[in-house]
């Protein structure tokens, strides 16, 4: 029987000998259609083992999660170290990482949790190595470190990046701007405010059609691939994630080779043995994470910059703000008092669907002396800054 890997790679050469033209584009839509699920049979646990993060995951800490994605050797662990001064064995051979090594980074007061990871090598995705488990802890985290060796051909940027995308994962790209409403009937409708280019309607329908579903409204708003809709369906099994290239030990190159790597979208030289420009990559960590800190103020006193609650974009809420520092604050809650970025007026009253911006000031605390009283009791107990995780 064949198998999952030789039915991929027949569909893959059915398509490249195909050409796309009008008479062809439905037969193409479907072959894709029908190779996005046959990956996603690859990746499911049930399925030929090796799925999911079994063995390579651990507790999670802190408000995000960073994980280090690279072939052996290319210096994962020793930025590990560096950064985070959790010591994480760095030697001169292969496979020098064999498990998950957690380590932790406070960053503008928030703690952020660096991930070590095993090196991986082409044709991880489809099971070779320890690859796959790998890759579905990188797939849970807010952020991952590519680690390139400057020292080696820059083609191994592009084999990582389609090992992490095999598995679901889209670097640095926003969900593509497609909504599907499924229906009972009526059929596929499609509409687009866009001009598209690169897929046609017999395309669409026969991706629909491979998915079993007849009828839907489809909008798109966006100059969407064929690769774009399916992604769209196959929401569940796609995690978006920020991407940073780490090009590390450019203490071994000259100052001519390091203006080129300088031109490289979305990268950061450093050299991990001597901590040169690190820095700058936690600069552009911060950026990516997208992080906001709000401050607490007691009435009457000034805001405590020292403990920031940290939250994430996607959950900034007033809402998330209180569940942040205790669960029974949104029952007591009627508003809050917030200064800063969020806010026209200074300060303003606000409900819990507010939503908070980097460095604002909230004044809610005070206004309910039992909370302020747990806050305190709170931080005693911890001694630690109230940060939120919520995916
Ligand atoms: N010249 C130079 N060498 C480095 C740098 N960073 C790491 N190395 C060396 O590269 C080798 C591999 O480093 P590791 O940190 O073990 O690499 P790794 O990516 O964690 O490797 P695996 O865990 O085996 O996948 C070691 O000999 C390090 O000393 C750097 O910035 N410059
Ligand atoms: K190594
Ligand atoms: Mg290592």
């Amino acid at each position: 029987m064949a198998t999952t890997v030789d039915k991929i790679k027949e569909i893959e050469s059915e398509m490249a000998r195909t050409q796309k033209n009008k008479a062809t584009s439905f037969h193409l839509g479907q072959l894709k259609a029908k190779l996005a699920k046959l990956k996603r049979e690859l990746l499911t646990p049930s399925s030929s083992g090796g799925g999911g993060g079994a063995g390579f995951d651990v507790a999670r800490t802190g408000v995000a999660s960073v994980g280090f994605i690279g072939f052996p050797s290319v210096g994962k662990s020793t930025l590990m170290s560096r950064l985070t001064g959790q010591h994480s064995e760095a030697a001169a051979y292969e496979f020098t990482t064999l498990t998950t090594v957690p380590g932790q980074v406070v960053y503008n007061g928030a703690k952020i949790q660096m991930l070590d990871l095993p090196g991986i090598i082409q044709g991880a995705k489809d099971g070779k190595g320890r690859g796959r488990q790998v890759i579905a802890v990188a797939k849970t985290c807010h952020l991952i470190f590519i680690v390139l060796d400057v020292n080696k051909a820059l083609t191994d940027k592009r084999v990582i990046e389609t090992e992490l995308e095999g598995f679901g994962i889209r670097i640095n790209k926003e969900p593509p701007n497609i909504k599907i409403t499924k229906k009972d009937k009526g059929g596929i409708s499609i509409t687009s405010t866009a001009n598209l280019t690169h897929i046609d309607h017999d395309e669409i329908k026969a991706v629909m059609n491979e998915y079993r579903i007849a009828s839907a409204d489809i909008a798109i708003r966006c100059d969407a691939t064929v690769d774009d809709l399916i992604d769209v369906i196959e929401a569940k099994n796609r995690s978006y994630i920020p991407v940073i290239y780490a090009l590390n030990k450019i203490d071994a190159i000259s100052i001519e080779e390091l203006d080129i790597l300088y031109r490289i979208p979305h990268a950061c030289p450093i050299s991990s043995e001597h901590g040169w420009n690190v820095d700058e990559l936690m600069e552009q960590m911060w950026d990516k994470l997208n992080l906001r800190r709000v401050y607490t103020k007691p009435k009457g006193k000034l805001p405590d910059y020292s403990e920031p609650v940290v939250l994430r974009a996607t959950a900034c809420t007033v809402e998330d703000f209180c569940n942040a520092i205790h669960k029974t604050i949104v029952e007591q809650f009627r508003t809050a008092i917030v200064y800063g970025k969020s806010v026209k007026h200074q300060p303003q009253k606000v409900g819990l669907s507010h939503e908070l911006a980097d460095e604002d000031i909230s004044e809610s605390l005070a206004s309910f002396p039992r909370i302020h009283k747990l806050r305190i009791y709170w931080s005693i107990l911890t001694h630690e800054p109230v940060t939120i995780i919520k995916r």
